[in-house]
């Protein structure tokens, strides 16, 4: 059984995973089992993993074995479904018999997955996985819309504060073919030469995923960034302009996003202001890396480090922070939606929350999604510190989960007391609603949106390429959220972003979503200044003090003035 636990550590979700899998597995010191069959076990499960997480969603396995994580859960309905030699476990014991019991319905829904693409056998669909080994090892996956195996494409975004997107097309992409659809980066060969410009994004471009750009001019000095497309949603949502106020990134490093930020208000500066970005990094080692990507990228005459600040300690009323106009909030999460970086192919884990099935399903859903807005609402008020690290088994992925979605409430509701602030961007780099949609909702009910007329901005308000991104937020999860109807939910999910993990979009994982405040709305409030003392008590007291949620379980939800 150990080599169950053992395997499910790798695959779950980590912010800071480093070297490559093998090396992982094998220098790692608390392996109860032989690391080369850890190392298969990873590998093979990561490569079947969007087919695996799909049918244990759709099983809804999670729900009804607590004791079950989403790695656990995949790497044992794995080897149930597609080991020759089945679960390696006697037949009585516990972590056997949660997936065994589910034997049933489990193979039904993956024949359901290989008849929906068309795949005759089961041994085709092997065939089918098997390919994704071709053509390198980063992120490949296959696809349920299309039976090619997919690659997760390089993306370099051109930091226009060094140089132009035409500028690099002439110098450091001069040989390489420019490609009118994403797709044909996606199925072509890993090392093509071959460029597609990005339609949402401005100043972004895909590469075939073998291309070797770390040794040229432009990547070392800074004139190129390797960003994942979806990294670049937040600041270009955010839409700051210098003429709102300062900028404040809240949890900057490494800086990826600070450095965007830094040219998407740099390029809309039309009034030749000096403008201004505070980034705050709580860990100090982390805010070296920052400050080192930041001279890197050229963007120091802009943007301020603050090392070692904890975000929820700043005093909102105070100057410099009382001036801040934006905020782009990107704070520590799970890590659900990141593409394997390394010799593991993409991961993608079941959700652990309900998907609905049906009228008593969905209110069963519905009751669960409301007792974790009330939840996370609850820790955020007892000021629970987030919990990074787990071993994943257990309970303790949804304890964690539940941690992290307090802690990132406590942060948008901290941002929501700045006084002049007027946009803030939300993002998370999980799948999971946890992180997302149910922080939003419990954002959106809480007293501070309220009291400070804090709304979501809505899809139609959204800057171009964000308002014509397909990929919206869960609107089951909205629905479940709100008890009394879809048309409030339908809205809020349509404002909310998000990314899919391995698909043709060539996206890891992501979610975010702006939250404004027009200038009719707000900008009048005032704080008990004896609040906030740098304390992080008072910090905390203040929050307590100030997160609603009501205690009653029949919520009512939002009406629809709440959001729009
Ligand atoms: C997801 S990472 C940010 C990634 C970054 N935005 C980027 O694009 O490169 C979250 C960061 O927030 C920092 N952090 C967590 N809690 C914080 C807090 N209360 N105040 C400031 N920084 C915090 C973490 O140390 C971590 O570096």
């Amino acid at each position: 059984m150990s080599l169950y636990y053992d395997a499910a550590r790798f695959l779950a979700p980590s912010e800071a995973k480093s070297g490559s899998l093998k090396s992982r597995v094998f220098s790692s010191k608390e392996l109860r089992s032989s690391p080369k069959q850890v190392y298969a076990l990873v590998a093979e499960a990561s490569k079947w993993s969007p087919i695996l997480a799909e049918v244990v969603e759709k099983s809804q396995l999670l729900q009804h074995e607590r004791k079950l994580t989403p790695s656990l859960a995949l790497i044992l309905v794995h080897d149930l479904l597609l080991s020759k030699s089945g679960i390696a476990a006697p037949a009585t014991h516990p972590l056997r018999l949660a997936v065994t019991r589910h034997r049933a319905r489990l193979g039904a829904e993956l024949t359901k997955i290989r008849i929906r693409r068309g795949i005759g056998s089961i041994d085709e669909l092997r065939n089918h996985v098997a390919k994704v080994d071709v053509g390198g090892t980063e992120g490949i996956v296959p696809n349920a819309a299309s039976p090619k195996p997919m690659q997760h494409p390089r993306w370099a975004r051109i930091n226009t504060l060094k140089s132009t997107l035409d500028d690099q097309l002439q110098t450091t992409f001069a040989g390489f073919e420019i490609v009118d659809s994403l797709e044909q980066i996606l199925v072509g060969e890993s090392a093509n030469k071959i460029l597609h410009v990005d339609k949402h994004v401005p100043d972004l471009v895909a590469l075939a995923p073998g291309t070797e750009l770390s040794k040229t001019a432009a990547y070392r000095k800074g004139l190129i960034i390797f960003q994942d497309k979806a990294s670049c949603f937040p600041a270009y949502l955010l839409d700051a302009k210098p003429e709102y106020g300062t900028c404040l990134d809240a949890c900057a490093a490494p800086g990826n996003k600070t450095t965007h930020l830094a040219a998407v208000l740099k390029g809309s500066d039309t009034t030749g202001g000096k403008p201004r970005i505070w980034a705050c990094e709580r860990d100090k080692v982390r805010a070296g890396i920052l400050t080192a990507m930041i001279g890197l990228a050229a963007c120091q005459d802009i943007v301020t480090v603050k090392a070692g600040q904890d975000f929820l300690l700043l005093n909102p009323e105070q100057k410099p922070w009382s001036e801040v106009g934006s905020l782009l909030l990107d704070p520590s999460c799970s890590g659900g939606g990141i593409i394997g970086r390394d010799d593991i192919h993409s991961v993608t884990l079941p959700s652990s929350t309900e998907k609905g099935h049906g009228p008593a399903k969905s209110r069963k859903r519905k009751r669960k999604v409301q007792t974790d807005i009330k939840s996370i609402a609850d820790k955020a008020r007892e000021g629970t510190q987030e919990v990074v690290e787990s071993d994943d088994r257990g309970d303790r992925f949804s304890e964690r989960l539940r941690a992290l979605a307090a802690f990132q409430l406590r942060i948008l509701l901290h941002a929501f007391r700045f006084p002049n602030a007027r946009r803030i961007s939300y993002s998370t780099c999980s799948i999971h609603a946890e992180e997302n949609e149910i922080v939003v909702l419990a954002t959106l009910k809480s007293n501070e949106a309220k009291q400070h007329g804090w709304r979501l901005l809505g899809r139609d308000e959204q800057i171009s390429g964000m308002k014509s991104w397909p990929i919206r937020g869960d609107v089951q999860a909205c629905q479940a959220g709100i008890a009394d109807g879809s048309l409030g939910a339908a809205q809020i999910a349509e404002a909310c972003i998000r990314c899919r993990p391995g698909t043709e979009e060539g996206t890891q994982g992501f979610f975010v979503a702006a939250f404004v405040r027009n200038a009719h709305e707000g900008f009048t409030h005032s704080l008990d200044p004896d609040v906030y003392q740098d304390n992080p008590r008072n910090v905390k007291e203040s929050i307590g003090d100030s997160v609603h949620v009501d205690e009653d379980e029949e919520w009512h939800g939002l009406s629809d003035s709440d959001i729009s």
